[in-house]
């Protein structure tokens, strides 16, 4: 039997306990943990993610604000806005949507933010403290995969996990996650030779390409386990992933479906660590309930 990972369900169900930790903090009069969210532009697909963001944060009763700003800010008044935010007591997470208009340097704002208020887990301190098997803030859509594959109990251990795609943010993040479950891990991309003969060893399968129904049943293992992270259109204007759902489906134990897999799980941890931060900070010597 094939077992669908609903991400959508789990991120019900996280997201209604951490609303029912916030009211139970409002009614102690405990201050109320806040997530800023800074948008430059005008990217649509962006916008959705962000609008997703603040649905979830305001039905937690986080305090959430957006920040939007033009698509011509300048890279000083991007790092004066952000050093504002660090600097505020009541702002316990700061995410910078990705990517960035090509005239703002994306490391100097990844290193400006506070990372005892990174949220997406990207300064290089908090990528640091990945690499070397002490994490302390993680880069949110591999931590939810992570989370994922945990509620199922699906074995990591000495299991041979394939991820297609090197990104900053999902595959290379998602490596050494994996490694820190004590999987053996391949990580593949658009040069690697004989890219089937690699994701058919896979006992979990990752897709995080960005090309869509790119993964067909002929890439994958009978029994895998398979998770889409791809979030693309297809010639209809659907969201599909970065797998052929309906044709992997029959060889599989388990699989994410796009819509409702990897993405409503990417945004539960982006909570998640907000609350995390929340839990130092709003508690009972700072109950001043800003
Ligand atoms: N669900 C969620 O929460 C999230 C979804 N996404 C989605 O996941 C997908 C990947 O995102 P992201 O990691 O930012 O993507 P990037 O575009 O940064 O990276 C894509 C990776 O895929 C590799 N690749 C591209 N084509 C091929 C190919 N034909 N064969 C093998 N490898 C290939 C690239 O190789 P190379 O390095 O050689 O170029 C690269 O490493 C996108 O669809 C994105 O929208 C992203 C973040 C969160
Ligand atoms: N600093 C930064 N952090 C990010 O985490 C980040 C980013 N930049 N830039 C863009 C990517 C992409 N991403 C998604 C999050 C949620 C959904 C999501 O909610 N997906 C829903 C549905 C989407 C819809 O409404 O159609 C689903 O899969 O069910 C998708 C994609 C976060 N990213
Ligand atoms: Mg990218």
């Amino acid at each position: 039997m094939t077992v669908i990972l609903d991400g959508k369900a789990l991120a019900n169900k996280m997201q209604a306990n951490l609303a029912n930790e916030v009211a139970d903090w409002k009614s102690k009069g405990y201050r109320i943990p806040k997530l800023v969210v800074i948008l430059i532009g005008e990217d649509s697909a962006s916008k959705v993610y962000v609008k997703n963001k603040e649905k979830s944060a305001q039905k937690i009763g986080f305090h959430s604000v957006v920040r939007r700003l033009d698509e011509s800010v300048s890279e000083a008044e991007l790092l004066d806005i952000i050093a504002e935010y660090n600097q505020d007591e009541t702002v316990d997470g700061i995410l910078v949507q990705l990517p960035l208009p090509k005239h703002i340097d994306e490391e100097n704002v990844l290193l400006a933010i506070d990372p005892k208020k990174d949220v997406d887990g990207f300064h290089p301190l908090n990528v640091g403290k990945l690499f070397v098997g002490d994490p302390d803030m993680h880069p949110c859509t591999p931590f939810g995969i992570i989370t994922l594959l945990k509620e199922h109990n699906i074995e990591l251990v000495g299991k041979k996990v394939v991820i297609i795609g090197r990104s900053n943010i999902v595959g290379k993040p998602l490596m050494h996650m994996m490694l820190n479950e004590d999987a053996t891990v391949t990580i593949t991309h658009s040069k690697t030779k004989n890219l089937k003969e690699e994701t058919l060893t896979a006992d979990v399968l990752v897709a995080a390409i960005g090309q869509a129904e790119f993964i067909t049943s002929d890439y994958v293992k009978d029994g895998a386990v398979v998770i889409d992270v791809g979030m693309n259109r297809n010639s209809d204007g659907k969201l599909v992933g970065d797998v052929d759902f309906a044709d992997v489906l029959p060889k599989v134990s388990a699989i994410t479906p796009v819509p409702g897999g990897v993405g409503p799980m990417t945004i539960t941890m982006l909570m998640e660590q907000t609350m995390y931060q929340g839990r130092k900070h709003c508690g009972e010597e700072s109950h001043d309930n800003k």
